[in-house]
């Protein structure tokens, strides 16, 4: 049985990322405000605009910390922050969503987000997605480091170095496969898991445009 070990730079790596990933999060309150009130179709609507627009400021700030991130060609970054942004918005809300909360605040919140005026139609596949996230029982170096193979996806757009974007995301899925065989012992296929979560991300953002084109104002 071949040792797992986290060698020191992974370890450093690690920390970097995940203190970034703590640092550059929207504030939580997205969940609190769906919990205390509830809001019109056009007034959920403007909240996500809102959140999405801050989440995606976070995004650019914590993309700089990914080691190595900073140091391809400036053109790629952008197309990485593009192509990723909406995965990334998905990841986050399905984190959000998954937080242990008081009892019966998860119930509330999903009826609030079922009622917001996102169309019946994507209202199963966003839950579904949610859930498997959820299920996962990620810990936050997980979150942080799947959220970084997310943004260094090579075949995203117009990126014209996809080796160099592959180099760095192979570094981080080292680490990520590392920590999940030492998180999650008992669960060999843990890792496989967690990357076929991306495949489901993948499928979900490519509904997002219609998701807010058929956003039923009354
Ligand atoms: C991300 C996304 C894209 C499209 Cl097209 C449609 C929908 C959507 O998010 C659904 C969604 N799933 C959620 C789960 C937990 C939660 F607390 C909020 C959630 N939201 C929306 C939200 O604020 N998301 C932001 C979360 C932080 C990161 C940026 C995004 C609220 C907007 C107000 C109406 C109820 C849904």
């Amino acid at each position: 049985k071949e040792k797992v070990e986290i060698t020191k730079e992974q370890q450093a790596l690690m920390k970097i990322i995940t203190d970034a990933y703590n640092r550059h999060q929207i504030p939580q309150d997205v969940a609190k405000k769906l919990l205390q009130d509830q809001y019109s179709a056009e007034e959920n609507f403007l909240l996500l605009t809102e959140m999405a627009t801050s989440q995606v400021q976070v995004l650019v700030e914590f993309t700089k910390n990914i080691p190595g991130f900073l140091s391809l060609d400036r053109e790629d970054q952008i197309a990485l922050l593009k192509g990723s942004a909406v995965e990334a918005m998905f990841l986050r809300s399905a984190q959000v969503f998954s937080r242990k909360m008081p009892s019966g605040h998860t119930e509330v919140l999903e009826e609030r987000i079922r009622k917001s005026g996102i169309s019946e139609e994507f209202i199963t596949p966003m839950f579904n997605f949610y859930k498997s996230i959820g299920e996962l029982h990620m810990v936050q170096e997980e979150q942080a480091l799947l959220t970084t193979v997310t943004i260094l996806t090579p075949d995203r757009p117009y990126v014209k170095d996809q080796q160099a974007v592959e180099r760095l995301q192979e570094t981080m899925l080292d680490v990520l496969r590392k920590l999940c065989v030492l998180q999650h012992p008992q669960e060999p296929q843990y890792f496989a898991r967690l990357l076929g979560r991306l495949t489901e991300l993948r499928t979900l953002s490519h509904y997002h445009t219609e998701m807010l084109a058929s956003w039923r104002m009354n």
